[in-house]
């Protein structure tokens, strides 16, 4: 962290910090990186990656995203920081250095809908698993359906569903909204949500970014939720 002022804001937070069980959790597009027209190109920067990576080696951090988690990773590619992608619907816990004491996985969140692996060194948490095959047949009927709304753009990310507009005409949107109504009318186990400049499209279950962080708190043990 070479910036002056990001200098004092750290080592003021660290001041704060002192005594207490911090837990940073962060989500990605418009706060590790600029919000941009081509959600392929929202880039992180290289002094954000360095002060992600700092804050990563005091506190356990974490960040959740709507997107597909690998492409989180792709842009961050820092290890030692838990990713939660589409929406907390796909969550990844390394092993340590955090989590050392984590050695089987927690019956708490072993539901019957709950995909839970323990491979090696990480715990993969997956409570959507089930509409894996509906999503992907969702996504090949969106990106027909939307194919001739210029500038719209479908966003595979994995659990979820992402349909862009923030390039596309404003005399174009309600067309563009009724094609993604129309797609999940008849499907109660999907639910539409908004963003910026985005309509997604996610299984009807009850987890969210929210139950995300509670489950990340819950496998860093009992002193990270009761303080
Ligand atoms: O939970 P987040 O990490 O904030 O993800 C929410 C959505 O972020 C991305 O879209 C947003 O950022 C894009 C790039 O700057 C921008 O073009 C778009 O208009 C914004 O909505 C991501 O592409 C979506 O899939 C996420 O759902």
């Amino acid at each position: 962290m070479k910036h002056p002022s990001a200098l004092s804001k750290f080592e003021g937070m660290m001041k704060e910090a002192k005594g207490k069980r911090i837990v940073v959790f962060l989500d990605y597009d418009g706060t590790l990186s600029p919000i941009v027209d081509d959600p392929n190109k929202a880039f992180m920067s290289d002094a954000m990656r360095a002060a992600v990576r700092e804050v990563a080696m005091y506190f356990p951090t974490a960040i959740i995203s709507g997107r597909c988690r690998d492409k989180v990773y792709e842009f961050v590619q820092l290890k030692d920081v838990y990713y939660a992608g589409s929406h907390g619907m796909d969550i990844v816990t390394p092993v340590g250095p955090h989590l050392k004491m984590m050695t089987q996985l927690d019956v708490k969140y072993q539901t019957s809908n709950a995909i839970q692996h323990k491979m090696n060194d990480i715990i993969l948490f997956q409570p959507a698993q089930e509409y894996l095959p509906a999503i992907q047949e969702i996504v090949k009927v969106l990106e027909e359906k939307t194919k001739r709304i210029h500038g719209a753009m479908v966003e595979n990310n994995r659990f979820c569903i992402s349909v862009h507009f923030r390039r596309v005409r404003e005399e174009d949107y309600c067309k563009l909204e009724e094609q993604v109504k129309s797609v999940v009318k008849d499907k109660p186990q999907f639910r539409i949500t908004r963003g910026r400049k985005v309509i997604e499209i996610r299984p009807s279950i009850k987890w969210d970014k929210g139950h995300a962080l509670e489950y990340l708190l819950h496998n860093l043990g009992p002193a990270f939720l009761h303080w």
